[in-house]
């Protein structure tokens, strides 16, 4: 078999993503042709500064990549719109982190790659500079590829109370939102039977797809303490969660809940499910990320394309240190090719 070409983009200029995608080539990744997405003088830089033997290799799109082997990096070109001093932000390099993802989508769509992966962008930067309404990568690539829902899955092969095969398997701990990147305030109006319908549809149907699990149990948190506690402490588990929940049960998924979000993510709880529904960001990703921060991905479901990323930011603290960890770009890297190797459907 072919090994799967990835696109890796190489995020926030500022930020550690940069040196995470010269770490990786320079240690070499088995099984995969790795094409950074990039401005090559910039990752030809922090290579420079972390003291790693990298070769860069500029590539147009439609040229063919060189062998592989540690220590060489093939790049899309992107250029920088001004100069990226670790740590520094500049806002007129919102543009180059939006056209990486661009230059990548553009490559898996037209078959070059067979999927992406995304070191981290900011936000913030992005908003500041003018991209008003950006709320990250999933919702960007959502529109890139025209498709009306995603839905943001983070997946960690070293769950806390894991005994077995990692997220490739029944030990694994993945967490998907009902909701991303909204401010808590707003995130109650948010939930809707209607949206959680398409989240819970597409989280069905991606776990199958991309992860091999055939008729996937997935469990729903409730919105409130106690999931509402009877409808004392909020309705929203009365009178939207568990209709949805009732419709879909009905088409045959498998669905358990709304249950407590504290109790349900301890062990017995977690015990043959698949996958967990929270229905916000810090519901669900805390979690998650207590358990297996550095070691974790996040997923993109619901996308023509396989979108994998790391579990973190761009940690402008630590850029050009050379001190960030680059177990979570492995672990985004390693789930793409599965998952790129695994997909039966080419388009939706
Ligand atoms: N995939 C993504 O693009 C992504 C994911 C999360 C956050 N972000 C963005 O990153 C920016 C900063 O977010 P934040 O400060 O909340 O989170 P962060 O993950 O950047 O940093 C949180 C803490 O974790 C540490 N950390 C992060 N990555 C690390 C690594 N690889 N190795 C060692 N330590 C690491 C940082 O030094 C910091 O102390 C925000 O704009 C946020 O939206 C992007
Ligand atoms: N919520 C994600 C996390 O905490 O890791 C993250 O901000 C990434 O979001 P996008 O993949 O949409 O950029």
């Amino acid at each position: 078999m072919p090994r799967p070409v990835l696109a890796l983009t190489s995020g926030e200029p500022a930020g550690i993503g940069p040196e995470l995608t010269v770490m990786l080539a320079a240690e070499g990744v088995a099984g995969v042709d790795l094409v950074a997405v990039g401005d090559p003088d910039l990752l030809a830089e922090r290579a420079e500064r972390l003291g790693l033997a990298v070769e860069i290799v500029p590539l147009a799109l439609d040229e063919p990549l060189p062998a592989p082997r540690p220590g060489r990096l093939p790049v899309w070109p992107v250029a920088l719109r001004a100069p990226a001093p670790p740590g520094l932000l500049q806002v007129a390099n919102a543009d180059y982190v939006l056209e990486t993802l661009d230059v990548a989508v553009r490559a898996c769509l037209a078959g070059r790659a067979a999927g992406m992966v995304t070191a981290p962008l900011h936000k913030g930067v992005i908003l500041e500079a003018g991209h008003a309404g950006f709320t990250g990568h999933t919702e960007y690539l959502r529109d890139a590829c025209g498709v009306e829902e995603v839905v943001m899955m983070l997946a960690t092969d070293r769950p806390l109370h894991a005994t077995r095969e990692g997220w490739r398997g029944p030990g694994a701990l993945r967490v998907a939102l009902a909701t991303t990147h909204l401010p808590l305030r707003e995130v109650a109006d948010a939930i809707s039977a209607e949206g959680l319908l398409r989240v819970l549809r597409i989280l069905d149907a991606d776990l199958q797809r991309w992860f091999g699990l055939l008729a996937p149990r997935i469990a729903v948190c409730g919105l409130n303490p106690h999931a509402g506690e009877g409808g004392h402490l909020g309705r929203e588990e009365l009178e939207v969660i568990e209709p949805a929940l009732a419709a879909l049960r009905a088409e045959g998924l498998r669905l358990d809940g709304p249950l407590p979000a504290d109790t349900l993510f301890t062990p017995r709880h977690l015990e043959g499910v698949d996958a967990v529904l929270a229905m916000y960001h810090d519901q669900g990703l805390p979690v998650l990320k207590y358990a297996g921060f550095g070691s974790a991905a996040n997923i993109t479901l619901g996308l023509p394309l396989v979108r994998t990323s790391v579990d973190h930011g761009t940690a402008l603290d630590l850029a050009g240190s050379g001190r960030a960890d680059p177990g979570s770009l492995r672990v985004a890297v390693a789930l793409a090719a599965e998952m790129a190797g695994r997909d039966p459907i080419k388009q939706r």
